[in-house]
């Protein structure tokens, strides 16, 4: 049941993002505002937050005159106050904030779209491993539907409780899922995915990793990577994962390489493609090898490969905005989906 507000048409459903402050949230921000079956009912930032009291649009002042809300801060009382007269939260906050908080936002009757990786992992052994803490919420953990918006359409439109992918697992898994599906790759074989991310992908928060006088282009976390069990869960193939930082702000390129079945042909492939994607208005097949240039600030994957027939080999190559398809539009995709909306609705302005 909704607790929408009555429209003479439609229902306008009560949303509120925690994680406001930060790039994810800012960008939920800007698309909530601009999507006509949503209200943005609260703006929250963590309990001891600098921004506390500030409007959104001082912050990000990008978004003035989008959305001049305050920022408010969370705590026990505000949940108490405000959570049950939602429809929807959105969760751009730290991983173990989603894993201590979503069973109460579900047990007051509101969906949750989580954009941490709080739920993303089906084995609650691997958060101490990958995520440093034991997850606090095994029973949530478990009814959790994984929300590649392009791949998890009909779970995403039951679901309560959406783990909206990561950044790198987007562009991953849009890139090897039509190959995995189809069995076109040799089992066991080394399966290699090569990432790069701008530096919003290390969220608003000061460090020297990101200052601007140090950032440069190198790995990090090689071989002990988060999204390293996720990519390989939802693909269901072993991958070795090598994330890249670059400096530019947004934007990121997964890059794959893979070994296929002898025999398979080069129309295979092409189909195996054209196939998962040909419905779905955000991807794009694209001619070229995709750049950043031609998805940031746009909620687009742009997805290109080349198949050497003689060695079997495939390299497919996929771009995104980290915030965007890695975060806060695929975020919206899934809002859509479990609202029975199309799945791009308010996303894309097609020329008519
Ligand atoms: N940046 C990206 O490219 C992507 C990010 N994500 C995920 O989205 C989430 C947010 O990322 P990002 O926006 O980059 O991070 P930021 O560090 O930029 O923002 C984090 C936000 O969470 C808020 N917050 C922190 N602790 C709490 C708390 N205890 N209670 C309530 N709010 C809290 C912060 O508020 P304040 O600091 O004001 O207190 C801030 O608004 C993370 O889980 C991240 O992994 C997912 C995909 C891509
Ligand atoms: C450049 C950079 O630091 N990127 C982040 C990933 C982006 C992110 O926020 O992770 P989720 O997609 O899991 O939410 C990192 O490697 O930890």
């Amino acid at each position: 049941m909704t607790k929408a507000i009555s429209d003479s048409n439609n229902s306008i459903q009560k949303v509120a993002i925690i994680g406001a402050s930060g790039y994810a949230g800012a960008e939920l921000v800007g698309l909530l505002s601009n999507h006509s079956q949503a209200h943005i009912c609260h703006l929250v930032v963590s309990e001891n937050s600098s921004s506390e009291g500030k409007l959104f649009s001082d912050l990000h002042g990008r978004f003035k005159s989008i959305c001049d809300l305050p920022l408010v801060a969370f705590s026990s009382a505000w949940f108490d106050e405000y959570a049950a007269d939602l429809d929807a939260v959105f969760f751009a906050t730290p991983h173990d904030f989603s894993a201590d908080w979503a069973q109460a936002f579900l047990d007051a009757g509101v969906k949750v779209f989580d954009l941490s990786g709080g739920f993303r992992l089906k084995d609650a052994s691997d958060y101490p491993k990958y995520y440093g803490f034991e997850h606090a919420d095994k029973n949530a953990l478990a009814k959790a539907i994984y929300g590649l918006a392009e791949w998890q359409h009909d779970d995403i439109a039951n679901a309560n409780l959406v783990a909206v992918p990561g950044c790198y697992p987007t562009a991953s898994l849009l890139s090897l899922k039509p190959l995995t599906v189809n069995n076109l790759v040799v089992e066991n074989s080394l399966v290699v995915v090569n990432g790069i991310s701008g530096v919003t992908g290390a969220g608003r928060n000061a460090s020297l990793a990101t200052n601007f006088n140090e950032v440069s282009l190198k790995a990090y976390n090689v071989l002990q990577h988060r999204h390293q069990p996720e990519i390989s869960q939802e693909a269901d193939i072993a991958v070795i994962f090598n994330p890249h930082i670059a400096p530019y702000k947004r934007g990121l390129l997964a890059t794959v390489t893979l070994q296929l079945n002898a025999g398979v042909t080069s129309a295979q492939v092409d189909d195996a493609f054209i196939s998962a994607y040909s419905d779905k208005p955000l991807v794009r097949l694209v001619s070229s090898w995709p750049e950043i240039g031609n998805v940031a600030n746009t909620p687009f994957a742009d997805i290109h490969w080349k198949f050497d027939e003689d060695k079997q080999v495939v390299v497919v190559s996929c771009a995104i905005d980290n915030v965007l398809k890695g975060a806060s539009s695929q975020a919206i995709q899934c809002f859509n989906i479990a609202s029975g909306l199309p799945s791009e609705y308010s996303l894309l302005n097609k020329a008519v």
